[in-house]
């Protein structure tokens, strides 16, 4: 039976898998993780190098065997099972890779036939699934073109056309824009978007890009050291982060928070208060920012800032220089205290702010 939308469709239950390091020294790679990626969502893992992402979404496929714990996958444990029984497990689940692992030898209508060849595809149907695959990816006139031949973002498509050869309900994606430049690494998420609202294929995405969630997860899961730190809704683990490490990947993809040396530019730069106002669809928008400090008489200009998307929903901050008599500042930030949180620098003479509180979110 098909698994419907939003039903547990890969299941991660005190999961582990430990490697003999060095010296005979164990690597705790993935660290007892519980968690379920739901059917027709695309689920971003995102952590530093080594925080255990590739060897937990190696679980899904069973190229990695866990030490202990379970992996469950469309309704099969996989603990345990032999290579016969987990080739139909494997066959509903199709992978990407960073380096895209195209056969160097094959063109790449090859490429793309090649695991409908290994599933035994005749070859009529071989052409014409491949002709459908490369149009949905958008290389159809690439097709007899090898590898070596084509850009980065070409070869990911064609790894993906790979991918989707035999159907499957899950892709796994590991770090698939990683070695692509900003414009290309845009256009494959778009493709990894329509892949999943076209097809409604389960999308699992492995980065250590903060973009990638940003851009196209519905939910994360953020690794640390083997372990889900945070888990849940993009939006929501972003957009108030509990974790140092998941502040950290917040800040580098927003960098709309002053440093503490930009602070101190901006107060001898302008005579007024220097406050920065959160701006997201939950507290605070900047049109209730604009209209707080109309109601209180006080002269708003944005001197730094930036509001972008995370899951399609606003979000940033903008730092703004309030002007006016200190009775009507002081209102005016209580009543932006009201509607959303403030950091409030103060001014050249009278500075606030803790020392880093230009790192802080
Ligand atoms: N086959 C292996 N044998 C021994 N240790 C391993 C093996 N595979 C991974 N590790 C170790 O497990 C830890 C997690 O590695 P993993 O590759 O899963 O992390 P990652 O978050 O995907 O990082 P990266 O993006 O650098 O691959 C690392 O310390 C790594 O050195």
């Amino acid at each position: 039976m098909p698994t419907a939308t939003g039903e547990t469709i890969i299941s991660f239950r005190e999961a582990a898998k430990v490697f003999d390091g060095r010296k005979g020294a164990e690597v705790r790679a993935v660290d007892g993780v519980t968690l379920d990626v739901r059917a027709g969502e695309i689920f971003g893992v995102i952590g530093y190098s080594g925080a255990g992402k590739s060897t937990l979404v190696r679980l899904v496929n069973a190229l990695e065997r866990t030490t202990s714990g379970a992996v469950v996958v469309d309704g099969t444990d996989l603990t345990g099972l032999s290579e016969a029984r987990l080739r139909p497990v494997r066959a509903g689940i199709g992978m990407i890779f960073q380096q895209f692992n195209l056969l160097s030898s094959r063109t790449v209508a090859g490429n793309v036939a090649y695991p409908l060849e290994v599933a035994g595809w005749s070859a009529a149907r071989r052409r014409e699934r491949v002709r459908e695959l490369l149009d949905f990816v958008g290389i159809a006139d690439k097709a007899d073109v090898y590898p070596a031949k084509l850009s980065g973002g070409q070869k990911q498509r064609v790894g993906i056309a790979r991918a989707l050869a035999t159907n499957p309900k899950i892709l796994l994606a590991d770090e698939a824009t990683s070695a692509l430049d900003p414009e290309t690494t845009h256009d494959v998420l778009a493709l990894l978007q329509r892949v999943n609202r076209e097809l409604g294929i389960t999308v699992v995405v492995i980065t250590h890009e903060m973009d990638v969630v940003r851009s196209i997860c519905h939910r994360v899961a953020v690794m640390e050291h083997g372990k889900v730190v945070e888990l849940g809704d993009a939006y929501q683990v972003f957009s108030a982060p509990t974790q140092e490490v998941t502040r950290r990947f917040v800040s580098t993809a927003l960098k709309d928070r002053p440093s503490v040396a930009v602070i101190e530019r901006l107060r001898t730069r302008h005579a007024g208060r220097i406050v920065t106002v959160g701006v997201d669809d939950v507290t605070g928008s900047s049109a209730h920012v604009t209209h707080v400090l109309r109601e209180h008489g006080v002269d708003g200009t944005i001197v730094y800032g930036g509001i972008t998307e995370v899951a399609e929903r606003p979000y940033g901050s903008l730092t703004v220089e309030l002007v006016g008599p200190d009775d009507a500042v002081r209102a005016a930030l209580a009543g932006l205290r009201s509607v959303t949180d403030v950091v409030d620098h103060g001014t050249a003479r009278d500075p606030l702010g803790a020392p880093d509180e230009g790192n802080d979110r």
